[in-house]
């Protein structure tokens, strides 16, 4: 076929960028373009790209090429479309979504997702049969469950109205996302080294990441210790076997947040998430009893993980609202749009307070901020040392009955902030206590509220 032959490229010749743009509109709006031609096309815009001059936006992008014997119009059924599902969703539906992409549909530069990067999973040799072993061709052999690994990539010092913070990022080899920590342990400022208590540090940040990694490079990804300024500039020396636990010494508190866009960033009063996040770094800041030690700086963290809405994903929590709107519940809208009432896991979570020194047998135990029962079994499962549960009561709860519908102060849920208080946060946290099963004390005006 000649380049004039197709009718994208026909219509611009000469102009490659116009016509990248051209076959990158949405697949709806260019329906009337016959899937054959779309195949051809793409064909001549690779060779076109492939010989000519790119430009930097364009140098490194993939072009899928279809499966022509797939893609044939014949085959309409190939061509229904398919719900979209959100690439925050929870691994199981994107992995879901993956396969049964590969069972109905070809792959298309319309269905294909940018492959995501994936840090640190470990290579594996392809298994070889031992001499003179038979392999039939249909069996598939077990695949080795990936250990969870994750790797501390940043910190540095956020100070907040609660008093100062150090802010962990943390690659892993599960998923692409950047899950944070957010480690309260100010006696770390000190530039003396001199501690009541373990200091609570990553293994991986402080651990020799290169043979000839330079003071610098430990320093600006935060492997320091006290307070790094013009005149104090020690790098940290790599980790022994992680802090001992001390006798004596009250466990450290620990919250495992899940994102909320909309409580944490918009303040939204549908949840008190913004809140919780400000109540936990507050709480878990107070000075602690340390026997014999006397009084010593809180410690603790804040783990953060990017699981919005209960791991279904923003795209999914905003449709869930609607159905809440339209009379569900929280959990009942979840399950209408078929997810889980709680599809969040923990593993990544663990192992993160573990590169931290936190919750393992040999190390210091946990002291847990939830109200959660499930939460606390899905850590425990997942070998983390709970010591204790510590409740995390609402603040608008605190001061029953509800003074009046969505009053509130400017950033009230903003870490600073002071309490939310409206219906649909009541109808929020009646479900959780009703459904499921958080252990707060629910007042009796509070069962008419759920719905
Ligand atoms: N699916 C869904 N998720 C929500 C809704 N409201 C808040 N969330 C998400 O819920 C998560 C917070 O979890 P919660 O259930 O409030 O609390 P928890 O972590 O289970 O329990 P606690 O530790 O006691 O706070 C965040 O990811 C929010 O984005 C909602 O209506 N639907």
């Amino acid at each position: 076929m000649a380049l004039t032959e197709s009718p994208i490229l026909a219509s611009h010749l000469g102009e490659p960028q116009s016509l990248l743009d051209a076959f990158c509109t949405p697949r709806s709006k260019r329906r009337h373009i016959p899937r054959r031609d779309a195949f051809i096309d793409s064909l001549l815009i690779a060779t076109v790209f492939a010989t000519g001059p790119q430009s930097h936006h364009h140098a490194g992008h993939a072009i899928y090429l279809p499966d022509p014997t797939k893609c044939s119009p014949e085959n309409p059924a190939q061509q229904k479309p398919r719900p979209y599902v959100s690439r925050q969703a929870p691994r199981s539906s994107r992995l879901r979504k993956h396969e049964s992409s590969q069972d109905e549909q070809p792959a298309s530069p319309c269905h294909l997702e940018p492959t995501s990067q994936v840090i640190y999973r470990p290579q594996r040799a392809t298994p070889v049969p031992l001499p003179g072993t038979v392999v039939h061709p249909l069996v598939t052999l077990p695949k080795e469950p990936t250990a969870v690994t994750v790797k501390c990539m940043a910190r540095t010092r956020i100070p907040t109205i609660h008093g100062t913070v150090f802010l962990h990022l943390y690659h892993n080899n599960c998923d692409n996302k950047e899950h944070l920590a957010v480690v309260v342990d100010p006696a770390q400022l000190s530039n003396n080294g001199q501690h009541s208590a373990p200091a609570i540090r990553s293994h991986s940040l402080d651990s020799v990441w290169t043979e000839n990694e330079t003071a610098e490079e430990r320093l600006i990804r935060g492997a320091y210790v006290g307070r790094l300024s013009p005149d104090s500039q020690q790098p940290s020396q790599p980790p022994f076997n992680g802090p001992l636990p001390v006798p004596h010494l009250l466990a450290p508190l620990v919250r495992i947040h899940s994102e909320c866009f909309t409580g944490e960033t918009l303040g939204s009063m549908r949840c008190d998430c913004g809140e919780q996040l400000d109540e936990a770094i507050r709480v878990i800041s107070q000075p602690v009893q340390a026997s014999p030690n006397g009084i010593i700086p809180g410690r603790g963290v804040v783990v953060y993980m990017r699981q919005e809405g209960r791991g279904i994903g923003l795209l999914s929590k905003i449709r869930a609202y609607n159905l809440q709107d339209l009379g569900h519940d929280t959990v009942s809208a979840n399950l209408k749009l078929g997810y889980k009432a709680d599809e969040r896991g923990y593993e990544l979570a663990v192992a993160i307070l573990r590169d931290l020194g936190l919750g393992s047998v040999q190390g210091e135990g946990v002291r847990l901020l939830t109200n959660n029962p499930d939460k606390v079994a899905a850590l425990e499962r997942e070998g983390l040392r709970v010591v204790e549960r510590v409740p995390m009561v609402p603040r608008s709860w605190r001061c029953r009955p509800i003074e009046e519908d969505n009053q509130r102060s400017v950033g009230v849920t903003m870490v600073g902030g002071e309490a939310v208080r409206g219906v649909d946060l009541d109808k929020y946290l009646t479900t959780k206590v009703l459904r499921m099963g958080h252990m707060l004390p629910l007042h009796p005006p509070d069962l008419r509220l759920a719905n």
